[in-house]
């Protein structure tokens, strides 16, 4: 990361992420039981991720070529071998008591993602990513609803057994904010690679760890720079149950202000897990830290070493997101700005690259940034959910560019109609009048608006300019408001001046 100074007194506030990541796969990671969680509750479980005595693990392969492709996205080491750990806890959402995941030889190890805060790049470390199973979920029902006050809990293990991957970032954050560039960065990343779908309920979960380092502890004067000791030494709580970009925020900053405000009180911070409760906007205090030795980790005999060697170089991923914003300012001339909107989903870029291929760069970024982006952004909608119905605004933009309709007509009529109703743009433009009027039809227009109004003739000649705008008035009624207005006025003054 880049220097940032430490100040005289300063509390230095550490942040470290675990992101569990849902990948998207058919079957779950370990069985063939579906991973559709919208499914009745315990609708998709079987023996193996039910955890039955004798149920045997097979390992999905589009679970680890998703891993890899993670891998290779944040340039990780991927191993030739590696392999799964039992990680033993006794909790109601995990029928087998224990979870099958990695542990000291985990599938990406090394990484790095780079993430813009505030304009400047920083580089946060990615020190392992590994694969695991997702336990089931609970729901707390009754009494206050939350985890803490329920009256009973409901448990569905439609999920237990979804493919995870964990990825743990060094504790490189100093700040909420920058939190929240990295989680939005990630799951750009992760959505170009095509291994995950952030709409899906619950499919990036995340425990932020987080400490308060005195400024009088940390050696170097670059606060990214603090030794593993400090570190070690600091007592962080993990706070669990975070599900959104938001939500890591705002967790964040109230842990931030409640442990500076216990050590300028002078009182100690508890190393322990904490809980955010989202509809109140606090963390709460759920047990004191487990450690390593609690989970008893030891290897899963039931699945072989998993050797990804050579099989891994077929293995290929897109441009990513940055690759892909600097291209666009240097291949179409883009703003950063509108790069960014424009690489914002691989969906997004794909189809400006389409547009601009085959009409202009500058045209192509005004239709997909500003106009297709804005009128979807409004409602609630992504580019996806236009899936098929892409070549018809395609159609409306070479409208635009053949001059057939104004691009007011084509913004303001055409495309809120195309979206709002699904019909057609060349229906819509019929519909509704809007192709521009012929030009024979227009200057034969302009002759009778002349003909017709001698006052206004003789007004313009004796030097009133601002009869023209009379002129230009019936010229505009006679086509009906189908023709251009700037085009009318001039047509209208070199007939004049003829
Ligand atoms: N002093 C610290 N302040 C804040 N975060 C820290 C600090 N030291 C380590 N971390 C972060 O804590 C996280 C440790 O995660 P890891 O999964 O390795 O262990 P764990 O939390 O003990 O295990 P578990 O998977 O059971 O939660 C990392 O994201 C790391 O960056
Ligand atoms: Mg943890
Ligand atoms: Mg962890």
């Amino acid at each position: 990361m880049t220097a940032q100074t430490v100040q005289q007194g300063d509390l230095v506030t550490v942040i470290g992420l675990e992101v569990h990541v849902q990948l998207e796969t058919d079957t779950k990671i370990f069985c063939g039981c579906s991973t559709d969680q919208t499914d009745e509750p315990n609708e998709n479980v079987c023996p193996v991720c039910l955890g039955l005595p004798g149920a045997l693990p097979v390992l999905n392969e589009a679970a680890v070529e998703a891993a890899v492709k993670i891998g290779k996205a944040i340039d990780a080491d991927i191993p030739e071998e590696t392999r799964f750990h039992r990680k033993n806890y006794y909790y109601p959402d995990l029928p087998k008591n224990f979870q099958i995941t990695q542990y000291d030889e985990p599938i990406c190890q090394d990484g790095d993602l780079e993430i813009s805060v505030e304009g400047q790049r920083r580089t946060v470390t990615i020190e392992r990513a590994h694969l695991e199973e997702d336990p089931g979920s609970l729901q707390h029902v009754g009494g206050g609803g939350g985890i803490d006050s329920a009256d009973y809990t409901l448990v569905d293990y439609n999920r237990a057994g979804t493919p995870l991957m964990e990825i743990v970032t060094a504790p490189d954050f100093r700040s909420p904010g920058e939190v929240r560039a990295f989680l939005a960065e990630l799951e750009e990343v992760l959505e170009y690679l095509g291994v995950f779908d952030a709409e899906r309920d619950g499919s990036l979960r995340i425990d932020a760890n987080l400490s308060i380092i005195p400024e009088d502890e940390i050696e170097s004067d670059d606060v990214t720079e603090i030794s593993d000791e400090a570190l070690a030494a600091a007592n962080r709580t993990e706070v669990k149950n975070i599900s959104s970009h938001k939500g890591a925020e705002k967790a964040l900053a109230y842990e931030e202000t409640r442990q500076k405000n216990a050590i300028q009180r002078g009182r100690a911070v508890e190393q322990e897990t904490r809980h955010w409760d989202e509809s109140r906007g606090i963390t709460v205090s759920m047990r004191s830290k487990e450690e390593e030795k609690d989970y008893r980790y030891f290897e899963e005999a039931d699945l072989p070493p998993l050797r990804v060697s050579g099989w891994k170089d077929e293995i290929s991923i897109p441009e990513l997101p940055t690759a892909r914003r600097e291209r666009f300012q240097e291949e179409y001339g883009l703003s950063e700005e509108a790069a960014s909107k424009l690489t914002s989903t691989k969906q997004v870029a794909d189809f400006y690259e389409d547009v601009a291929g085959e009409f202009d760069p500058d045209l192509a970024a005004t239709w997909v940034a500003d106009n297709l982006l804005g009128e979807l952004n409004y409602r609630d909608m992504e580019i996806t959910d236009l899936e098929g119905r892409l070549e018809d605004v395609m159609r409306l933009v070479e409208l635009v560019a053949d001059d057939e309709i104004t691009a007011k007509n084509a913004h303001e009529t055409v495309l809120r109609s195309m979206l709002d109703d699904g019909d057609a743009p060349d229906e819509i433009v019929d519909r509704e009048g809007l192709g521009k009027t012929g030009e024979d039809e227009v200057q034969q227009a302009v002759v009778e608006a002349i003909d017709e109004n001698p006052d206004a003739v003789d007004d313009y000649e004796s030097g009133d300019d601002g009869a023209i705008n009379f002129l230009v008035g019936q010229v505009m009624q006679k086509t009906g408001g189908s023709a251009d207005p700037g085009d009318v006025n001039q047509l209208l003054r070199a007939e004049l001046e003829a």
